[in-house]
């Protein structure tokens, strides 16, 4: 199956910067966009970067030609350079560039929220080819959602019914790749409703190239990896609370949004957050990536 030529990466955080990584030095995509709405990301995330391969030669794991070749692969696009080569003031300038690039794969890895990557499907499915794989990153929203986000954006005239509609539908899927994104070995692809076989086969040919073992989900809410964590670590709290466990026992990486993203979903009560676990997101305690870690006992 084909890899990507052009393949772009949207958001310029954690992991988009890992996938954006693996796929230029692992896949050796020849051409990898990377595009964040807020540069100072694209910036941080490539300095990143550049640290990760720097330590990769110093271990002798990559050689460094190959770091040089993998780096040189990467291009920014800001909306700011975006909008200078196309009208100005176009909200959606970056999608038209990725686009005007010939960007046969999209990796969307913005921060997760659905009106937000609803937003960047829409623009995607209007800006780039016909023919383009859109993949998603979530962790947790619904592929076949997304699907549905990109045919709205060809407008009016399409409907999710028609040709057309259901073509661009079939070209939408999820790759969840885990953090961090050079180390985890797996890659889980999640097939929405109305995605095709050859973009599924798509997806699951690039993960491997990037590296990666594949495991295929149902587009159910957490797919499989995060539909047997959460409840796991929901339990953890549980056990904290009820002073059975100790902290140790607490997975400070707990994804709260996730949970809750998992219940609203399911309705599922095994899925409720528990009664601690909504004070500590009061308490604004979010864990280690937010950097406010705290410890509780109830011995
Ligand atoms: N961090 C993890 O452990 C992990 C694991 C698997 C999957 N994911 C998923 O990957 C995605 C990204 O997560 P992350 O941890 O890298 O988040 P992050 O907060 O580190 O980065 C998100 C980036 O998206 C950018 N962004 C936001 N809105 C945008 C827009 N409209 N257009 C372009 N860029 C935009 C932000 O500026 C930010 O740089 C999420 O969907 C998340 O659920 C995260």
């Amino acid at each position: 199956m084909a890899l990507p030529r052009v393949l772009s990466v949207i958001g310029a955080g954690q992991m988009g910067i890992g996938i954006a990584l693996v796929a230029s030095l692992r896949a050796k995509i020849p051409t990898v966009l990377l595009y964040d709405r807020d540069p100072s990301q694209i910036t941080k995330g490539l300095e990143f970067m550049d640290k990760l391969l720097a330590k990769d030669v110093s271990k002798g794991k990559t050689s460094e030609d190959d770091a040089k070749a993998a780096r040189g692969r990467i291009i920014s696009i800001t909306s700011s350079s975006a909008s200078s080569s196309t009208s100005n003031n176009d909200e959606f300038g970056w999608a038209r560039e990725l686009g005007e690039r010939g960007s046969d794969m999209v990796v969307e890895a913005a921060s997760e929220r659905l009106s937000i990557k609803e937003g960047i499907f829409r623009a995607l499915a209007k800006n780039l080819s016909k023919d383009a794989v859109l993949a998603s990153n979530t962790s947790s929203i619904s592929i076949t959602k997304l699907a549905g986000a990109a045919v709205e954006g060809l407008g009016s005239t399409i409907s999710k019914a028609n040709e057309e509609g259901k073509s661009c539908a079939g070209r939408v899927v999820g790759v969840h790749f885990f953090n961090p994104v050079p180390v985890m070995k797996l890659c889980e692809v999640i097939p929405g409703l109305q995605t095709s076989e050859v973009t599924l086969e798509r997806a699951k040919a690039f993960a491997v190239a990037c590296g990666k073992e594949v495991s295929t989900s149902k587009d159910v809410p957490g797919f499989v990896s995060n539909a047997l964590l959460m409840p796991f670590l929901n339990e953890a709290i549980m056990c904290l609370e009820s002073g059975t466990a100790t902290r140790d026992d607490i997975d400070k990486t707990l994804r709260l949004a996730i949970q809750e993203t998992l219940y609203e979903g399911t309705r599922d009560s095994k899925y409720r957050p528990s009664v601690l676990l909504g004070r500590m997101v009061d308490a604004g305690w979010l864990g280690k990536k937010s950097g406010v870690v705290e410890f509780i006992s109830f011995a």
